[in-house]
């Protein structure tokens, strides 16, 4: 093996197919089961979006209520995980305390711990934990806020819709037309990406022939890091030591010659722009109108302008939703969560797909340490220098 032959990052590499989305950055689009996400954005509510990752089709009127009766019937904050949550110290980082929230879940579903292939594990019952996973995701990202802040449970509300319930739960009042829209835009931008490294991760545990808990706890894992999901919550510690549109310069000046990266730039396959980033920018400023903060957009539209210009790198999708959940009110630490309750829909729907054709992930290494070298006085038994022999006779 060559070093040429190593792929650093598995960069370039395809290792399997994927029904579930396409990723094109020569063409600059983003497609979930055909479908352009702009156009899922701006029609779709998240439900149905997630229907259409896990089943391949868009619902019918009947099939999208009955997903949402469903996700109403799991939507309250399961009582183990209250009590689970409530043993963490407040300052558990929120990823920490869903990631815990998941394997709680995880472990009282007993059936749930069968492997992907077992009866128990078939893609029907997967695909019913999914969704009882995704709805009740939100309460759970909603509490961690809230406790953090010191207030407590807000209630589901039945006569809300998702992307509002969840706001709902959050803030403890209804949310105007305009965020729930912006909110829920965010919630489909986010849903699926290929194999992004936590989908990969979610996979590779898959492939072991795990259960679906263990593969969303490990992609959890993988989201959390700052060159992937934890960037939006990144984005907002930047802007905050910006502070205004004024400062851009001499802050990038100073950050590109420590060498800084800047994070909301730059993405693993595109080059020339994240698909995504058009729409949840242009929510961003719905949101920016509504609550008359213009002085966001500057500073956004500033930081952008002279990052883009000095190293042609441009913004991810964690650019712009990264301020749009500060507008909405979101702690900046509860950002990425937001983005595991969006995700898991994707996440779920590559395990099913994974596991419905199975190969063991298990890539292989080039060495590069030591060459073989030994124990001194140690004596190799009779049995260990027999097989030896053997080996060596075979060749
Ligand atoms: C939803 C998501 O997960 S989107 C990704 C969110 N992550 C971020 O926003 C973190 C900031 N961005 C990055 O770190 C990178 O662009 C990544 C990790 C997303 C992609 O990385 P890779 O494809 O591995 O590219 P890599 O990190 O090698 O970058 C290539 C070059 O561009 C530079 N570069 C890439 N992104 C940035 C950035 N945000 N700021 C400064 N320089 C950057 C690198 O330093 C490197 O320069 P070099 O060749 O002089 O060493
Ligand atoms: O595709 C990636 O590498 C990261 C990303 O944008 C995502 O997961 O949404």
């Amino acid at each position: 093996m060559t070093d040429t032959d190593i792929k650093k990052g598995l960069a370039g590499v395809v290792v399997d197919t994927t029904a579930i989305s396409k990723v094109n950055p020569e063409t600059n689009s983003l497609l979930y089961r055909g479908y352009p996400v702009q156009e899922l954005a701006a029609t779709q509510p998240f439900e149905a979006v997630a229907f259409l990752l896990w089943n391949g089709e868009l619902p019918t009127e009947a099939q999208l209520a009955e997903l949402r009766a469903e996700e109403r019937r799991h939507r309250a904050l399961p009582e183990k995980v209250r009590a689970a949550i409530e043993l963490l110290p407040l300052e558990a980082h929120p990823m920490d305390e869903v990631r815990t929230a998941v394997s709680v879940i995880g472990a009282a579903d007993t059936a749930g711990a069968a492997s992907v292939l077992d009866a128990a594990g078939s893609p029907e019952e997967n695909l019913a934990r999914s969704v009882r996973l995704y709805a009740a995701l939100p309460a759970i990202v909603a509490y961690g806020q809230r406790r953090r802040r010191g207030l407590g449970i807000v209630e589901p509300r039945d006569d809300l819709d998702y992307a509002a319930n969840f706001l709902w739960m959050t803030f403890g009042e209804e949310a105007d037309p305009v965020i729930v829209d912006a909110f829920n835009r965010s919630m489909i931008l986010y849903a699926e990406h290929s194999f992004n490294a936590s989908t990969f991760t979610a996979r590779v545990v898959t492939s072991t022939l795990s259960d679906l808990y263990s593969a969303v706890v490990a992609a959890i894992g993988a989201l959390k890091g700052p060159l992937h999901g934890g960037a939006n919550e990144a984005v907002m510690h930047i802007f905050a030591e910006i502070g205004s549109a004024g400062n851009v310069v001499p802050w990038l000046d100073r950050a590109l010659a420590r060498k800084r990266k800047i994070m909301g730039f730059g993405h693993r396959v595109y080059k020339k722009g994240d698909s995504r980033v058009p729409t949840m920018q242009a929510a961003l400023e719905s949101l920016i109108e509504h609550y008359g903060r213009p002085e966001v957009g500057e500073l956004y539209a500033t930081l952008e302008r002279e990052f883009v210009s000095r190293k042609g790198i441009y913004p991810n999708l964690d650019y712009p939703s990264g301020p749009a959940y500060d507008l909405i009110g979101f702690d900046t630490l509860t950002f990425t969560p937001l983005f595991i309750a969006s995700r898991v829909t994707g996440w779920t729907a590559h395990i099913m797909e994974q596991a419905a054709s199975n190969a063991l992930i298990r890539p292989l290494s080039a060495y590069d340490g030591p060459e073989e070298r030994h124990i001194p006085g140690y004596v190799a038994s009779a049995g260990e220098l027999a097989a030896q022999r053997r080996e060596a006779e075979a060749g």
